[in-house]
């Protein structure tokens, strides 16, 4: 007879590859400090399991619901082929000359408005040299333990992948966690004023939306390791009183500063007429909801994964004294994340 563990690997994996031969839609993710992958198919609309992308520009909140939540552990995972991808049909990558003429026009509206803070993003774009997806994602979990990994297809929408490092709301007995991560430097740097008050930014943002929260603290900010460079995060925790508060929050919050800009709308309408691109999902959040906790993340260090190209999203804050090439440096250095991690077969 079958162990328990067995039968539990095996609906895994026959319902992994069930999927992926159908080319049916699937998420696959492992939540941060865990060893363990869940499985989610979008195939009961009726189902509790309810897993949401949301876009940057609030245009779609995609709600993904799962009759029936697969876990195996990573590590028995197999590193099965998948279906063809899609080719990209846009070069949507802005050049180096153009970045930088793009970020020095952010820095002049800067100066001449009230504006304080503008998230400029671009994608990068490099080669698909036969990218092994499910190795790349025990990659991520491996070089990403505290981040939320996933992979996530459906036909509209393509192939996914990310390893996101920042907490968007946390819930769980109505007690709220956040944080305010922002302010990116290579290791060997240390801060300067302009990614403090970058960083301060964000972490005002964020209480001043927690007014009718109770037992509002923040701890920090404190350097945290992000790979190949280093953030400010403070961490942020509150009590509600109601349910209704979670999701009210959230939509508060979402796009915090850290990667929209602030006063929030003002920034939005200069992302949104000057960016010169789609960001799609990126700088959106994703996460889920059950009766007894909601997580959710910004979705950042993320890409799209096409059978030509990988598109990686990648973008920083800036601020009126913010220096254009560095903050190209800053973009290039935040596209490893993803980047250094694929790995071929
Ligand atoms: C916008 C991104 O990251 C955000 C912006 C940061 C910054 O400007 O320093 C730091 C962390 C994130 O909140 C990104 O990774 O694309």
């Amino acid at each position: 007879m079958q162990s328990l563990k067995n039968q539990v690997q095996n609906n895994f994996q026959e319902k992994f590859q069930e999927v992926i031969a159908n080319k049916h839609s699937f998420l696959i993710f492992r939540q941060p400090n865990s060893t363990e992958v869940e499985l989610w198919l979008d195939d009961d609309k009726s189902s509790q399991n309810q897993f949401v992308f949301h876009r940057f520009d609030d245009a779609q909140h995609l709600v993904f619901s799962s009759a029936l939540v697969e876990k195996i552990a990573i590590d028995q995972l197999i590193e099965t082929d998948f279906f063809p991808l899609e080719p990209s049909t846009t070069n949507e990558a802005i050049s180096y000359e153009n970045y930088l003429s793009l970020i020095s026009k952010t820095v002049d509206e800067l100066k001449a408005s009230t504006i304080d803070k503008i998230v400029i993003s671009r994608i990068k774009e490099i080669k698909n040299e036969g990218v092994n997806l499910i190795k790349t994602f025990k990659n991520l979990h491996q070089n990403y333990p505290k981040a939320f990994v996933y992979i996530w297809f459906t036909k509209e929408n393509g192939l996914w992948i990310g390893a996101s490092p920042e907490l968007l709301l946390e819930e769980e007995n109505l007690l709220v966690k956040t944080v305010s991560l922002a302010g990116t430097l290579p290791k060997e740097e240390e801060w300067t004023a302009k990614e403090i008050h970058e960083q301060q930014v964000v972490t005002d943002y964020i209480v001043s939306n927690l007014h009718d929260a109770k037992s509002v603290s923040v701890d920090g900010p404190h350097t945290v390791d992000a790979g190949f460079f280093n953030h400010l995060k403070s961490y942020i925790s509150a009590e509600v009183c109601d349910y209704e508060k979670v999701n009210e929050i959230l939509n508060r919050l979402h796009p915090t500063p850290a990667v929209c800009g602030m006063p929030k709308q003002e920034a939005k309408d200069f992302i949104l007429a000057n960016e010169g691109y789609d960001r799609k999902f990126y700088a959106g959040y994703f996460g889920f909801k059950t009766p007894h906790k909601s997580l959710y993340f910004v979705n950042l260090r993320c890409a799209q994964i096409f059978s030509d190209v990988v598109k990686l999203y990648v973008g920083g804050g800036i601020m009126p004294d913010s220096n254009p090439e560095k903050e190209w440096r800053e973009t290039e250095l935040k596209s490893k994340t993803i980047g250094n991690h694929l790995v071929t077969d």
